[in-house]
Parts: structure tokens; sequence; C-alpha cells
């Protein structure tokens, strides 16, 4: 799919009454002499997951950088329900309820469950929050996750890798996020966590949230994405819904940065 036509199908969404919950348009960003971003233009729908692929340097990290408030572009706009958003600073992005997930992701060890959940937001509606009144909220948003933990108190470096990132994403849920930005979230993990998280996200799904996920492991991308983009050279150079590309035509589009063989939806 090209630019264009995803500026034509941005419209016929509009028209349809179904706002993205965020979409880019026209974006661009450089460093000094490096096109990082040329012209992206990608959307996001309730409940959706999106995929970002792409070969290093592609442009991914740029993208959701920019989408976290890390970077702002030097043109472009980016929307959410329709609406002209400046993500200038990490925490304008959050202000918004866009969360970003990273790989490495930062917990801090020595403390326990209901400290890391209300890390640095300990002081909320103008009053610190006491213990009992954290360990309950965590274990209220935890449980609704369906994310079991057996001992909240200890701290979390006691926890397994799957369940630590069950942690920062509940974290990013109890604080209202509608666009959860992952990059490589199961990279780092096993099997059976990499199951875990899945799991997580496949819930996160049906309570509307809408996620960005990076990631090199075509299984994941397949079994949790609804649809993909393919970057390259900073330019988006194909989407598709997964069920209607194979394994084979993305890896082809992302190495030549086009299908050889036409598929489905594709140009
Ligand atoms: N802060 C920066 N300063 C200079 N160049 C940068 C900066 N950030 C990104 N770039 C350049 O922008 C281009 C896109 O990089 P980006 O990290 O977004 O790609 P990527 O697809 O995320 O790759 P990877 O999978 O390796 O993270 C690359 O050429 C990169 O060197």
């Amino acid at each position: 799919m090209t630019q264009g036509t995803e500026t034509q199908t941005s419209a016929a969404r509009s028209a349809a009454g179904v706002l993205p919950l965020i979409e880019t348009r026209g974006i661009s960003k450089s460093f000094g002499g490096i096109q990082a971003l040329d012209d992206v233009a990608v959307h996001l729908m309730p409940g959706e997951v999106l995929a970002l692929l792409g070969h290093n340097g592609a442009g991914k990290s740029t993208l959701i950088k920019m989408l976290s408030g890390a970077y702002t572009p030097d043109a472009g706009q980016v929307l959410m329900n329709g609406q002209e958003v400046h993500l200038s600073s990490p925490r304008a992005a959050q202000l918004l309820g866009i969360e970003t997930i990273y790989q490495n992701l930062a917990l801090a060890d020595n403390l326990d469950v209901p400290a890391n959940i209300f890390l640095g937001r300990e002081l909320l509606k103008g009053g610190r929050l006491d213990e009992d009144t954290m360990e309950f909220e965590s274990r209220k948003v935890l449980d609704r996750l369906k994310v079991n933990l057996p001992d909240l108190k200890k701290p979390v470096f006691n926890f397994s890798g799957g369940q630590r990132q069950c942690i920062a994403i509940s974290r990013a849920i109890y604080f209202k996020a509608k666009v959860l930005i992952m990059d490589e979230p199961t990279a780092a993990l096993g099997p059976q966590e990499t199951a875990q998280v899945n799991e997580l996200i496949m819930s996160l799904k049906n309570e509307g949230v809408g996620i960005f996920l990076i990631s090199h492991d075509m299984h994941d991308v397949f079994d949790l994405a609804d649809r993909l983009t393919v970057m390259k050279g900073g330019r988006v150079v194909g989407s598709s819904q997964t069920a209607e590309i194979t394994q084979d035509e993305v890896l082809e589009m992302i190495i030549a940065g086009k299908v050889a063989r036409r598929a489905a939806g594709l140009s």
C-alpha cells in the first residue's frame, strides 16, 4: 500500500465515522544529512496491534520516539481521534495517553510491585498515596489484566523477565494508556514468558488499547498483529493486514522494499 493509498483510506475511515486513535500525516525528520523519516503516514485504530517492521536504520525507532514525545518532527502532523496533538515531550505524550514500554524496561529493582506501578506518580491528587492504597490499586489493575503475581510486596528483582514486563505494562494501563508503544517487548524472554506477555497484549486489545509493536520475531508479529507496516530508508514501503500476507512476502518487502509477487491489498 502506498502513502497515497494510506491517505485515501484515512478519508474513507473518517467518512465512516471511525477515527484512528492516533495517526501521522507526512511526518519527516532528519538528523544532519540523514533523512530518518520521509513523509510517513501511519495510523492505529482502537484495539488494533500494528507491527512496524524494517531492517536496521529503516526509521522505526525514530518514528516511535516521535510518538513518545522524545523527538519532534521537522514536518507533518500527529492526530489523536482526529485532533492535531503536539507531542513536545515524553510527559506531554503520557498526558495524552501514549506510553512506551522499552526492551530494557525501567523498573526499580529494589522496590516492590506497588511502588513500581506508582513510581514517579505517588503524589497524585495533591497528596502522597499511602502504601495500602497503592497495594489495593495495584492488585486491582493486575487482576483486571489477569496478571498473576504471588506476592506484591517483594522487590521486583525476584520476578521473572515476563512478570516484570507485565508489571511495566500494567503500570502504563493503570495510568490510562490508550496507545502503547512496545519496542521488542519479548526479545529477552523465554517461550513461557513470551506467551505470558503475549496473552497480556491480547487482553489489552480487548480493552480497546492500540498497540505499536516493533518486533523482529515473525511468529510474534503474525500471532499478535492485526496489521503490519514495513519501512525502508525512512519511508513506508508497504502495509497489509497480517491475514492477507505470508511471512515470505513480508520478508521480501523488508529486504527489497516492495513485494515481487503481488499480495492482496498491496501495491
Ligand atoms: N539521534 C540520531 N542522530 C543521528 N542519526 C540518527 C539518530 N537517530 C536515528 N538516526 C539515523 O536515522 C536512521 C533511522 O534510524 P532508526 O534508529 O530510526 O532505524 P530503526 O529502523 O529503528 O533501526 P534499528 O532496528 O536498528 O533500531 C538511521 O540512519 C540512523 O542512523
